[in-house]
């Protein structure tokens, strides 16, 4: 396996956070400019602090270099801890034996499939029901089970719910391998509540619904993580009913992942808290520490990287609530190890720890990002928000916003005023209105309190 494309995966995901709502305008980069210029990059070497990486062609090599040459940059220093300067080569047929040789695509690691299997999951208590519902959904299609329980009722539909970085698309993507694995002649769709809805709004920008249709109702086994991004989103939980009614009816086998339990979800429609309700759920919690210290010597084991005992103690005492962060911990050391020839050390590995939850602490709650959320949440754009239309959703949005930036960051009015460019002695009567009206409306006080949750978390 080769470690610089563990790291080259690592700075993918750093380049994709940068995609997100939550990141300040002068920071983010688009979904698409990713997908074209960044995604399709291959990682090649790493020699003297320079990440050498592979285009197709000199054009994306340019493309790429001047539109994303700084973000990469940039993502090297993070994920490795140190300055890294990005050089992007041109892969062509004249490309050196020693080259292609390098680029590992097809091995073991190199595929996402491959690592979040069954096998690579640890078992503790923290997921043992989870676990076990999903391996149980994976060998309901083999036939020697079939008989001994009947799971297109017992465990239709499946979810699994918990907090981030928990295991939760790892056992759904491990259903996924096994599945497809045993059954290639199955219809399987793995999706993410995101990508489903801006699916369907692609859809039905273009009146093409009948495609949309036709894949989700078709599946045999439908997997949709993250499913918690529909609650509030009217046309995308109708479709969404629809969908789970056809399957559902015609005895397929859904599973979906939240981070909270659907009957909790407030703004979820009581049709589809009442559907999800008649199969099996089960949460993912924290592990606890012996189970923290096994996921790490598996994640070391998978490196080929070797932890004394006392730096996997160290790694488990310290990150307790995030497997993601036992997993960026193992690989940064991975990558420490290889690119600067020190082995790993106690002191190693207090200082990626240190690094990995300052890189994890929330981020600032700034106006932009208050914006985008009520956006988000409201279905309208922070343009809207900053505009000046009087469509009774926008005005409703932009009135919460107010609320919100008083709240939460303590603004002034005049400073709200000056922030939104709106007439200051307006901004006290949208306060005091959303102040009352929150005490008569239970819906628009949880809308509220969720975006202020997640504003907090994020
Ligand atoms: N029990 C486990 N054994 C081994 N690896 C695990 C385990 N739980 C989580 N992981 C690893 O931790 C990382 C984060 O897990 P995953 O992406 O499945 O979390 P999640 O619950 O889906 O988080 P989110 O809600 O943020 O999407 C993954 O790389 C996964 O392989």
């Amino acid at each position: 396996m080769n470690s610089f494309n563990d790291v080259f995966e690592e700075v993918l995901k750093y380049c994709y956070r940068l995609t997100g709502s939550d990141v300040p305008n002068d920071k983010r980069i688009s979904e698409s400019g990713y997908r074209m210029w960044i995604q399709v990059l291959k990682p090649y070497k790493m020699e003297n602090n320079v990440a050498y990486l592979l285009a197709k062609s000199d054009f994306v090599k340019q493309q790429t270099m001047t539109a994303y040459g700084d973000v990469l940059n940039k993502a090297f220093e993070e994920v490795m801890g140190f300055p890294i300067k990005v050089d992007i080569m041109v892969s062509g047929d004249d490309e050196p034996e020693e080259k292609k040789e390098i680029r590992i695509e097809d091995t073991e690691l190199s595929d996402e499939a491959d690592v979040y299997t069954f096998d690579n999951f640890i078992r503790g208590s923290s997921n043992s029901l989870a676990y076990a519902f999903c391996n149980a959904v994976a060998e309901k299609y083999d036939d020697k089970n079939a008989e001994q329980i009947d799971p297109d009722k017992v465990f239709n539909p499946l979810i699994i719910y918990g907090d981030s970085g928990l295991g939760k698309t790892h056992l759904m993507k491990a259903i996924e391998y096994k599945v497809s694995k045993n059954h290639p002649e199955l219809k399987i769709i793995y999706t993410t509540g995101e990508a489903f809805i801006n699916e369907l709004v692609k859809a039905l920008e273009f009146k093409d619904t009948v495609n949309f249709h036709e894949k989700y109702r078709n599946a045999d086994l439908l997997l949709i993580d993250d499913i918690q991004i529909i609650a509030g989103k009217e046309r995308m939980q109708d479709e969404f009913f629809h969908t789970f009614n056809e399957l559902y009816n015609a005895r397929k086998q859904i599973v979906l992942t939240s981070d909270i339990l659907p009957s909790k979800m407030t703004k979820l429609q009581d049709r589809i808290s009442t559907r999800l309700s008649l199969g099996v759920q089960a949460d993912v919690q924290a592990p606890d520490f012996e189970t923290r210290m096994a996921i790490i010597n598996r994640k070391a084991e998978l490196l080929q990287l070797k932890l004394s005992d006392n730096v996997v103690r160290l790694i488990a005492e310290k990150l307790k609530t995030n497997i993601r962060q036992l997993e960026g911990t193992v690989k940064k050391i991975k990558a420490l190890t290889v690119y600067t020839n020190e082995s790993p050390s106690i002191s190693m590995a207090q200082r990626v720890i240190k690094e990995i939850i300052i890189s994890n602490q929330p981020s600032e709650i700034t106006v932009d990002r208050i914006i985008s959320e009520v956006a988000n949440a409201f279905d309208v754009t922070a343009d809207d928000i900053r505009s000046n239309h009087r469509h009774s959703k926008i005005s409703i949005a932009r009135k919460i916003t107010i609320y919100i930036l008083k709240e939460v960051k303590g603004m002034t009015y005049t400073q709200i005023g000056d922030a939104l460019n709106k007439n200051h002695s307006t901004m006290t009567i949208h306060y005091r209105d959303v102040s009352n009206l929150l005490k008569s409306n239970k819906e628009m006080k949880d809308t509220v309190d969720d975006i202020i949750k997640n504003l907090k978390e994020k």
